[in-house]
């Protein structure tokens, strides 16, 4: 069973216009919606469509706290957050004539005591495996995933900024950095896809036994003690890439949960985060066709 801890959620507000962005005028959008999000939430909703087990925890507070909650009763996702009492953050895209902005809020400023609380909810669901995903809000450090991944005997997942992994300092069992947090993090020339599994064998000596680097358009690497991976994206019209790489992670370890090997994993991340991106904000795409979607994507030894 997993638990996904997301320290600074976030209602994913998506909106978008005909036009390009232009600054001294009001841009009127054609389409609006408002969803449930945090990189955490975001896997925990994808996880429960899979029928993998799953607990989502974090920090939520305000009426944007709320609208995440309800929003994950009514997907049928269980749930154990602390609640804190600032105001949930609320993040933009903006996708404007296929131009895609991203505004993200700091998210409300906590006291280190809520990570003993989430660190109890977490020990409460006795989980195989803890992924901790997104941002910290103002007042904690990396610690705070540290302790997570030191509180139990779980395996603990990391998807968060290339400067906070940069920082972590504890045995983690997988990271999923961008491609421009893998090059930020290591300094490597992350240009080619072998330079960003070079990059992510960097990551490795530092503590993550795999490495999954999420490479946009370029598709994904996988590299663990099984070797390294590369699978091509698939070829897809994209309408925001926001929540792609939950999406990758999440299809890898729903994947792995169901006994497959690195190389399903690695395709069924794929297929499931091309889902994502075709449809806009971060709300659970049909997943009915991820099998023969899986099918069709190449993957290569490097
Ligand atoms: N333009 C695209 N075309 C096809 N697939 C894409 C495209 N962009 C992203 N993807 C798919 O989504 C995966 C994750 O993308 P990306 O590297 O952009 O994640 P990310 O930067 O972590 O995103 P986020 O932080 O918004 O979740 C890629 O590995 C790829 O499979
Ligand atoms: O600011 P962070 O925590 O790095 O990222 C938060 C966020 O942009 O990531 C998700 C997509 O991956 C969104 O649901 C959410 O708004």
């Amino acid at each position: 069973m997993t638990v996904t801890v997301t320290y600074n959620p976030a209602v994913d507000q998506t909106i978008q216009f005909d036009e390009r962005m232009a600054p001294d005028r009001v841009m009127r959008a054609d389409e609006a919606q408002f969803d449930a999000g945090g990189k955490g939430i975001n896997a925990a909703q994808l996880l429960t469509a899979m029928d993998r087990p799953c607990v989502a925890t974090g920090l939520l507070g305000g009426f944007t706290g709320s609208f995440i909650r309800e929003t994950l009763q009514d997907d049928g996702v269980e749930t154990a957050f602390v609640d804190v009492d600032g105001t949930t953050r609320l993040n933009t895209t903006a996708i404007a004539a296929a131009e895609e902005y991203k505004l993200n809020q700091a998210g409300p400023a906590v006291d280190e005591s809520v990570v003993d609380s989430l660190l109890e909810q977490v020990r409460a669901q006795s989980p195989d495996r803890v992924l901790v995903g997104g941002s910290l809000p103002p007042g904690l450090t990396p610690d705070a995933i540290d302790r997570i991944a030191t509180g139990g005997d779980w395996e603990t997942i990391v998807d968060t900024g290339g400067d906070v992994l940069r920082e972590l300092d504890a045995q983690y069992g997988l990271c999923k950095p961008n491609r421009a947090e893998l090059g930020d993090a290591t300094g490597a020339d992350v240009s080619t896809v072998e330079g960003c599994a070079d990059a992510a064998d960097v990551f490795r000596d530092r503590g993550f036994d795999r490495v999954l680097a999420s490479l946009g358009a370029d598709g994904a690497v996988l590299v663990g003690d099984a070797g390294r991976l590369y699978a091509e994206a698939l070829d897809i019209d994209v309408v925001d890439t926001v929540g792609a790489g939950d999406a990758l992670l999440s299809g890898v370890l729903s994947a792995w949960e169901a006994g497959a090997d690195d190389e399903t994993a690695l395709r069924t991340g794929v297929a499931v985060s091309a889902q994502v991106v075709q449809r806009a904000g971060t709300a659970v795409p049909d997943l009915d066709d991820i099998d023969s979607l899986r099918d069709g994507v190449t993957v290569r030894r490097l």
